[in-house]
C-alpha cells in the first residue's frame, strides 16, 4: 500500500493530520454551519459539535490502524447515528443534517490544502469514504424515524376512528368504500366486510324526512363533480334492515400531494335523540304545558298567517280575549293544584265550541284567546262569544267541590279593530280589561275609546321615571341553593317598586313599561347592577363566604353600546371579583337577538364575568347558540318545574335539559321550586342547583343576611 503521492510533496498522515488540526478544523466548521443553516443559530457550542468531534476522532483512530475498505466496515456506526438522532430531535430537517458533513469535508479539504504535505491518495479516499459512510448512517436514522412517526400518527388515527361515535367512511374515485370505521358499522347496520369496494349508495341509502323519497347520495354526486353541498333539509339513513335513522352527513373530497382527487370521505352521524329533542321543545315554545294549547306565539303566527290570507281573500277573522272572572279566589281557597285542573276543563270546553280552524290559545295565567277565521256578521260573532261563555259558565267538579266560574271577553275584528297581530290582541285586550271593568261575565267588542287602559299605562310610565330619584325601588334576594350540599351558593337580584298610591308594582308590569323607553330601562338596570355590587362589597367586608350574584338584564340593556364598559367601571369600583357576578338573559333574548347581542355577551365573558340563560326552553327552536355562547349556567324555566314530581307532562323536558347542560359542562339550575317532593325530584335527577319558594321567597338585604349568611370560620 503506497503513501507517496504523485506530486512527490511531503506525505502526511491522516490520522496525524485530524489530531493535529482538530481543534482549527472544528472552529471553523462550527463557524461556517452558524452561518449557513438557521437551524444551528440557537444551539449552545456544545449542541452543535455534539458528536462531531467523536467521528473525527473515530476517523482519525480508523486511519492509524488500517486504510481501505476494512477501515471503512470497521468504523462504529453509533458515532454518526447518535449524531443524527440528536439532529432530528432538535428538528434540523434530513437536508440540514447532511448539509452539516458537507460543510465538515469543505473545511477539512481547505485545511488540507494549507498543509506543507498531502495525503495518500488512499487516505483521502479513506478519508471521503469515511464522511459518505457517516451521510449514509444520517439519512438511514431519518427514514427510520420518520416511518416510526408516520406509524405512531397512522396507529392514532386508527384509535380515533375506532372509538369516535361519527361513521367515516372513504371511497375510491368511482365512490366505492374503501373503508369504514366501527361507528359506521353501527349506524348503517352494515359490516365493514360486507360494504367494502360497494357503491355509496348501496351502503348509504339516504331519504328526505318529510317524504320518505330517496335523495341524492353525497358521496355519488361528489363523486360525479369532486364536490356537493349538503342536503337541504332533514334526511333519514334507512339502514341494512330497513329500519330509519336520522343523520347529518357530510362529505369532503381527497386530495393527494398534487392536489388530484383520489377520492371522498363521509362523515355521518346519528341525530336522532337531538333531533327528537328538538322537536319537543320547539312544541313546548309553542304550546302551554299545562293546557296544551297553542301559546302567544302560535297564537301570532297563526294571526299572521290568517290576515295574509284575509288580505288576498277578502274576509274577515275575529279575537275573543276572554279572563276567567275571580281566578285568583279558586287558587287561593282550593290551592294551585284545583286551579291547574280548572284550567284544564276550561281548556276542553273552549276547544268544543268552536270548528277545528279556528284556533284556542291561552296566553297565560287565567288569560285564553280565540282567533275564529270565518263568521258570518258581528250578531253571529256576539252569538258565539254568548255560547261560549255559557260553556264557560256551566259548574265543574274540582277537588271534591263544585265550581262555578264566569268570564269577561273582549272582541276585536279585522280589519276594522286593526290589520296586524299586535293590534287586534292589544283591542281585544282593552276590550276584555273593560269588560270586567263593567261588572264582569259580559262581552264588549272593542271601541276607539276604550284606550284608557293604554292612558293608564303612560301614566304608571311617568311615574316609574321619578321612581328612582323618589327612593321607590329597591332590591330583593332569593338563595340558590347546591342541590347534593344544601348550601346557598347564589344569590338571584330581584327588583321591586313601592309606588306610593298602588303598593307593590310587580317586575313583570313595571319592566315592559320602562323597556319602552330606552333610557328610562337603561338607568334602572344600571341602578340594579351598582346596588347589587355594593351589597356584594358589603357582605364581603363583613367577612361572609363569596356568593355568586345573578342579576337580570334587559334586552334594552343589552343593546346599550356602554353597557360592557359600565360592567366593567361597577365590577372595578366595588372592587368586585367579575366571576362573582353572573348576568341573567333571557333565553328568547338569545334567539330574537342573536346577531347583534353575541359580540357583546363575548366581550361581558371576556371581563370574567358569568352568563346564565334564563328562562331556558321557553324559546327553544336551536341548540346552536348554546354551542357559540360563553354560557355557563341554564335557568330551566318554571313552567317547566311546577308539578313535575306529580308527574307534570314536562317530566321528560326537564330531564333532557339537565342531561344536556351535564354534556354541555354547564350548571343547570330550576327555578320555580316550591315543595320538598319537586326537590327530590330535581336531586334524583342530578339536577345542580334549586331556586324557589321552598328554600325561600325574594328578601330584603338584612333579612337575606339573616337568614343564609354565617361568617366564615364562624
Ligand atoms: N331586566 C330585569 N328584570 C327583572 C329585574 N327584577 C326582576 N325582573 C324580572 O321580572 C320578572 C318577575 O320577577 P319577580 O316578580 O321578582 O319574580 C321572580 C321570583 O319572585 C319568582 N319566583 C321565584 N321562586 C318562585 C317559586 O317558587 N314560585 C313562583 N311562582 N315564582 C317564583 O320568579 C321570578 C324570578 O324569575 P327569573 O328572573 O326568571 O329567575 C322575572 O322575569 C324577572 O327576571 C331586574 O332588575 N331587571
Amino acid at each position: 500500500m503506497t503513501r507517496e503521492p504523485a506530486s512527490g510533496q511531503p506525505t502526511l498522515r491522516l490520522h496525524e493530520f485530524l489530531r493535529g488540526e482538530r481543534e482549527t478544523i472544528l472552529r471553523k466548521w462550527e463557524d461556517l454551519d452558524r452561518s449557513m443553516l438557521a437551524a444551528t443559530k440557537k444551539l449552545t457550542s456544545e449542541q452543535q459539535r455534539n458528536n462531531i468531534p467523536t467521528i473525527l476522532d473515530t476517523i482519525a483512530e480508523h486511519a492509524e490502524q488500517a486504510v481501505g475498505p476494512q477501515a471503512i466496515i470497521g468504523l462504529p456506526e453509533e458515532g454518526p447515528v447518535t449524531h443524527a438522532r440528536q439532529r432530528w430531535e432538535l428538528g434540523f430537517s434530513l437536508e440540514d443534517a447532511t448539509r452539516e458533513y458537507s460543510m465538515l469535508r469543505t473545511v477539512i479539504m481547505q485545511q488540507l490544502a494549507q498543509q506543507a504535505g498531502t495525503l495518500s491518495a488512499d487516505e483521502l479516499i479513506f478519508l471521503h469514504e469515511a464522511l459518505d459512510d457517516a451521510v449514509i448512517q444520517s439519512v438511514v436514522t431519518y427514514v427510520e424515524r420518520s416511518n416510526r412517526a408516520l406509524e405512531k400518527e397512522r396507529e392514532q388515527l386508527q384509535v380515533t376512528l375506532r372509538s369516535i361515535d361519527d361513521g367515516v367512511i372513504s371511497t375510491d374515485t368511482r365512490g366505492c368504500i374503501t373503508y369504514m370505521n366501527p361507528a359506521a358499522e353501527k349506524i348503517s347496520g352494515w359490516t365493514s366486510d360486507a360494504a367494502m369496494g360497494q357503491p355509496a349508495d348501496k351502503v348509504l341509502v339516504v331519504l328526505d324526512a318529510a317524504t320518505r323519497e330517496p335523495v341524492n347520495c353525497l358521496v355519488c354526486m361528489a363523486a360525479d363533480a369532486d364536490q356537493a353541498a349538503p342536503h337541504d333539509g332533514e334526511v333519514l339513513l334507512q339502514q341494512r334492515d330497513g329500519a330509519l335513522l336520522a343523520v347529518e352527513e357530510f362529505i369532503a373530497p381527497l386530495r393527494d400531494s398534487a392536489a388530484r382527487f383520489i377520492g371522498l370521505v363521509a362523515t355521518f352521524r346519528d341525530v336522532s335523540k337531538i333531533r327528537a329533542l328538538t322537536a319537543e321543545l320547539g312544541y313546548l315554545a309553542t304550546h302551554d304545558p299545562l293546557t296544551n294549547l297553542p301559546n302567544r306565539s302560535l297564537l301570532i303566527d297563526r294571526l299572521t298567517q290568517e290576515i295574509a290570507h284575509a288580505e288576498r281573500n277578502p274576509g274577515r277573522l275575529a279575537l275573543l280575549y276572554m279572563d276567567l272572572d275571580l281566578f285568583k279566589d279558586v287558587n287561593d281557597m282550593l290551592g294551585h293544584a284545583a286551579g291547574d285542573e280548572l284550567l284544564k276543563q276550561v281548556a276542553k270546553r273552549l276547544q268544543v265550541c268552536v270548528r277545528r280552524a279556528d284556533t284556542v290559545c291561552r296566553l297565560g295565567g287565567d288569560e285564553f284567546v280565540i282567533l275564529l277565521t270565518d263568521f258570518g256578521e258581528l250578531a253571529d260573532l256576539n252569538e258565539l262569544a254568548l255560547k261560549i261563555m255559557g260553556r264557560v259558565r256551566a259548574p265543574y267538579d274540582i277537588a271534591r267541590t263544585t265550581v262555578e266560574l264566569s268570564t269577561s271577553l273582549g272582541v276585536s275584528v279585522f280589519p276594522e279593530d286593526g290589520t296586524d297581530p299586535q293590534a287586534l290582541i292589544k283591542h281585544a285586550d282593552i276590550a276584555m280589561y273593560q269588560a270586567k271593568r263593567q261588572g264582569r261575565n259580559t262581552i264588549r267588542f272593542f271601541a276607539p275609546e276604550m284606550h284608557r287602559r293604554a292612558a293608564e299605562r303612560r301614566e304608571l310610565q311617568g311615574d316609574l321615571r321619578k321612581a328612582l330619584e323618589a327612593g321607590q325601588l329597591s332590591l330583593h334576594f332569593q338563595p340558590q341553593v347546591a342541590l347534593d350540599s344544601g348550601n346557598v351558593v347564589g344569590v338571584e337580584v330581584l327588583l321591586r317598586w313601592h309606588h306610593p298610591q298602588l303598593g307593590a308594582v310587580p317586575p313583570n308590569r313595571f319592566i315592559p313599561l320602562a323597556e319602552d323607553n330606552r333610557n328610562v330601562m337603561i338607568a334602572l338596570g344600571r341602578w340594579v347592577l351598582e346596588q347589587a355590587s355594593r351589597q356584594a362589597r358589603s357582605w364581603l367586608d363583613a367577612g361572609y363566604p363569596a356568593l355568586r350574584i345573578s342579576v337580570n338584564v334587559s334586552i334594552v340593556q343589552l343593546r346599550d353600546e356602554h353597557f360592557t364598559d359600565h360592567v366593567r367601571a361597577t365590577l372595578e369600583h366595588f372592587r368586585l371579583p367579575p366571576d362573582q357576578l353572573q348576568l341573567e338573559l333571557t333565553e328568547s333574548l338569545l334567539m330574537t337577538e342573536f346577531k347583534g347581542a353575541a359580540d357583546r355577551v363575548r366581550a361581558i365573558e371576556r371581563l370574567g364575568v358569568r352568563i346564565a340563560v334564563d328562562d331556558f326552553g321557553t324559546g327553544y327552536s336551536s341548540l346552536s347558540y348554546l354551542k357559540n355562547l360563553p354560557v355557563d349556567e341554564l335557568k330551566i324555566d318554571q313552567s317547566f318545574v311546577h308539578n313535575i314530581a306529580a308527574g307534570g307532562n314536562a317530566a321528560p323536558i326537564v330531564e333532557a335539559i339537565i342531561r344536556m347542560g351535564q354534556s354541555l359542562r354547564l350548571r343547570v339550575v330550576a327555578e320555580g321550586v316550591e315543595d320538598y317532593d319537586t326537590a327530590r325530584y330535581l336531586t334524583a335527577h342530578n339536577c345542580d342547583c334549586a331556586q324557589g319558594f321552598y328554600y325561600s321567597k325574594p328578601l330584603p338585604a338584612t333579612d337575606f343576611e339573616r337568614e343564609f349568611l354565617r361568617p366564615l370560620g364562624g
